[in-house]
């Protein structure tokens, strides 16, 4: 799609008194002839829940994944806190206090639930001479503080093979607040889950943004978006064609948005 095809973007959504945590602006990113994203500018405000949607394609991921560090634009800015970053990794990203909870999971199946959770970040204690070694002691007592955030009855000694989808989504969810992220970015956070287990996260969800957390849901499940998101930002080929209120819409409405980059007349 060129820029004279651009689509209509309808915005039902601003509010005078939110505060933007970041945004990008102008940004657009191609891979060789693909115009993966295009001239998208979006805030994300400080503690919402922000659903990003569209089909498959639309570019929901490589957005993502340039506030995430994982691709730069090749035009535009991201904004964070009011300034412009230029993350060339994820760690950069998670410095400023990004987190990502990739779709799949990337958890070990034979190991515990607090050895998943720390698994690259294990606290150490320094042993006799000059060598580090692994604090399991903190390592369990910080598993159990994330446990009893996530209101999981489960040891931290648990091997992740045991547990449920929506638990080993909690576990997912878990590694990231190590970092007491700023803003978590969850990608399809309940696609695999049961409704039971899509529930577990929904409450996750809701009380990560009671404790201040800022959170951007990528989804093809606009149930799910209904119930959780208090703005709905919908991708087309690459461009933002709408920001809406899911209050103020309806699910036919977006899925005509996502499907066709324009709500039915
Ligand atoms: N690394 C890459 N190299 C080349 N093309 C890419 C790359 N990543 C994404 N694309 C292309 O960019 C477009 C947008 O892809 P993206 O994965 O961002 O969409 P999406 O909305 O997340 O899709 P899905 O819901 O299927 O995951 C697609 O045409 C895709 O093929």
């Amino acid at each position: 799609m060129t820029k004279d095809d651009s689509l209509e973007t309808t915005t039902t959504d601003v509010r005078d008194d939110q505060i933007e945590k970041a945004r990008f602006e102008d940004v657009t990113k191609q891979f060789g002839r693909v115009i993966a994203v295009e001239d998208v500018t979006l805030p994300i405000y400080e503690n919402e829940i922000l659903a990003v949607v569209g089909d498959n394609g639309a570019g929901k991921s490589t957005l993502m994944n340039m506030l995430s560090g994982v691709y730069q634009p090749t035009a535009g800015r991201v904004i964070f806190d009011g300034e412009q970053v230029q993350f060339s990794n994820p760690s950069e990203a998670r410095e400023r206090g990004i987190e990502t909870v990739y779709q799949d999971l990337a958890l070990m199946d034979d190991l515990d639930i607090a050895t998943n959770i720390h698994i690259g970040k294990f606290p150490k204690r320094l042993d006799i001479g000059p060598v580090d070694v692994i604090d399991w002691r903190q390592t369990y007592e910080n598993t159990t503080k994330i446990l009893e955030f996530l209101q999981q009855d489960l040891r931290p000694t648990t091997e992740v093979a045991f547990l449920s989808g929506g638990q080993r989504q909690l576990v997912a969810v878990g590694r990231s607040l190590l970092f007491d992220p700023e803003v978590l970015i969850l990608d399809e956070p309940t696609s695999a889950l049961s409704v039971a287990g899509a529930e577990l996260v929904h409450d996750t969800m809701h009380r990560l943004k009671a404790e201040g957390h800022t959170q951007i849901v990528v989804s093809h499940n606009l149930e799910d978006v209904f119930n959780l998101a208090d703005r709905i930002a919908v991708m087309y080929r690459g461009q933002l064609v709408a920001t809406v209120n899911p209050e103020q819409t309806d699910k036919e409405t977006v899925t005509d948005l996502l499907t066709s980059g324009t709500p039915s007349s």
